[in-house]
């Protein structure tokens, strides 16, 4: 059957080096125009490229802003080939009439696992440690060097990462304990922080587990790390702007913290041959990450999967699950009906015009579903039609005020 818009002449803009798996994934799905980029692209180039396109996947580093996505005139639907998706202006994207679809659980694993790495290693003074045998120094002593077990890890952000962490750390021997905004089920032993300024003050190792929102903004600054015990460590592997960054460097100058270990920072280089410029370049006792968190082969390859399957069955088929920024329908195939999507405000009289129109043009509705947020209204109606009736039909629903996307699918 044929689809409104040929497969063939939908863009897939795809950055940052997803995984070929993704392209795979759109191959097999039909679609043949695949733009590849190995790297974000400068904003000027970027807005050209997420002009022309259909569908864009971007992972952390791509800023898809009010300003880019207002060139994004054709664009359908964003893919963050990544967990975070603070990178996307999701409310724009929205009142576009554009679903971002992201990966919520694929590289939580790969974090935790570096995260807890990170703790072992801080904790024996590696970092630093390497660090002189490299210059072919020798510094062999137990001084400031500790075992994992019986210390305390403080998780800040008790959500996906933060709780694999705790768990990994609980089969070390850890006492886990934890921050978060909102009420959470402990997992193992972990307990709950009566506050963060508890937490901080119980901690031998704190680490940053929470996304990047106005609230998170610098959340951990010179007065939360003065909180810390003398001789703690600090690990972020959560998002850049978490930390204030010159506070941390300071702190550790200071030797009030032992050390750090850092994946994320509020400026960071837009590719592999730009270079990297931090204050904690130089200090031996602290880990310094390209944000790699996520980046395993594991985790890649399956987010290539799972974020272009969910681009894939959007286009194809109008499912929103697990959007994370528009209503979210879960629709079954629709073998004898044309489908018609129609997103509009979420104001009064849009549904009822929708409804007039076809009974108006005595066009029966297999079925119809609709879900809506207080922004955006999502309706999906599957009807007895040829194609010519289906194609006008777009036409009419694009005309009805309100109306901020349509397509049909054949
Ligand atoms: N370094 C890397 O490569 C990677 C970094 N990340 C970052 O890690 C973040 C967390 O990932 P997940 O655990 O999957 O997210 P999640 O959404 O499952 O968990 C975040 C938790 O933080 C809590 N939270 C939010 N605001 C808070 C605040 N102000 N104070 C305390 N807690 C707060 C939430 O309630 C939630 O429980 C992502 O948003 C992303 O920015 C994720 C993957 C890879
Ligand atoms: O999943 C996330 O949120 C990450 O930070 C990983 O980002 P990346 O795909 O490595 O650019």
């Amino acid at each position: 059957m044929k689809t409104s818009f040929p497969k063939q002449d939908i863009k897939v803009l795809l950055l940052e080096g997803v995984s070929q798996n993704a392209v795979e994934t759109f191959r097999q799905a039909g679609y043949t125009q695949i733009e590849y980029h190995q790297k974000s692209l400068p904003e000027a180039e970027l807005k050209a490229r997420v002009a022309e396109a259909h569908i864009v996947g971007i992972r952390s580093r791509s800023h898809l802003t009010a300003e880019v996505l207002a060139e994004a005139k054709r664009l359908i639907a964003i893919g963050c080939f990544c967990i975070g998706t603070n990178q996307v202006d999701l409310q724009t994207a929205k009142t576009l009439g554009v679903p971002v679809f992201n990966a919520p659980y694929s590289n939580t694993r790969s974090v935790a696992e570096l995260v807890l790495a990170e703790a072992i290693m801080l904790l024996r003074g590696i970092p630093q440690k390497n660090a002189l045998c490299h210059r072919g120094g020798w510094t062999k002593s137990a001084l400031g060097s500790y075992e994992a077990r019986g210390k305390t890890l403080g998780v800040i952000g008790y959500g996906h990462i933060g709780t694999q962490v705790g768990v990994l750390a609980e089969s070390l021997g850890m006492q886990v304990i934890f921050h978060d905004i909102e009420s959470k089920l402990s997992l193992g032993n972990a307990r709950a922080a009566a506050s963060l300024d508890d937490l901080l003050e119980r901690s031998d190792v704190v680490t940053l587990h929470v996304p990047e929102t106005p609230a998170t903004q610098n959340m951990f600054g010179a007065t939360q790390i003065a909180k810390m015990r003398k001789g703690a460590l600090l690990i972020n592997a959560s998002r850049g702007t978490v930390v204030d960054i010159d506070a941390l460097a300071e702190a550790l100058r200071t030797e009030h913290l032992a050390g750090a270990a850092i994946d994320v920072f509020p400026v960071e280089p837009k590719g592999n041959d730009d270079p990297f410029v931090s204050p904690l370049v130089g200090m031996d006792n602290v880990i310094l990450t390209p944000h790699i968190g996520g980046s395993t082969l594991e985790a890649q390859d399956n987010i290539g999967i799972e974020v272009a399957a969910k681009l894939v069955r959007y286009s194809d088929n109008g499912s929103t699950l697990s959007a994370v920024n528009f209503p979210e329908v879960s629709l079954p195939e629709h073998p004898k009906s044309r489908r018609l999507l129609h997103i509009h405000r979420n104001v009064p009289g849009v549904l009822s015009r929708i409804n007039e129109l076809f009974s108006a043009g005595n066009i029966n509705i297999d079925a119809q579903f609709l879900q809506t947020d207080p922004d955006v209204g999502y309706v999906v109606i599957d009807v007895s039609a040829d194609e010519a009736q289906a194609s006008a039909l777009k036409d009419q629903l694009a005309a009805i005020q309100g109306t901020l996307r349509t397509r049909v699918l054949y």
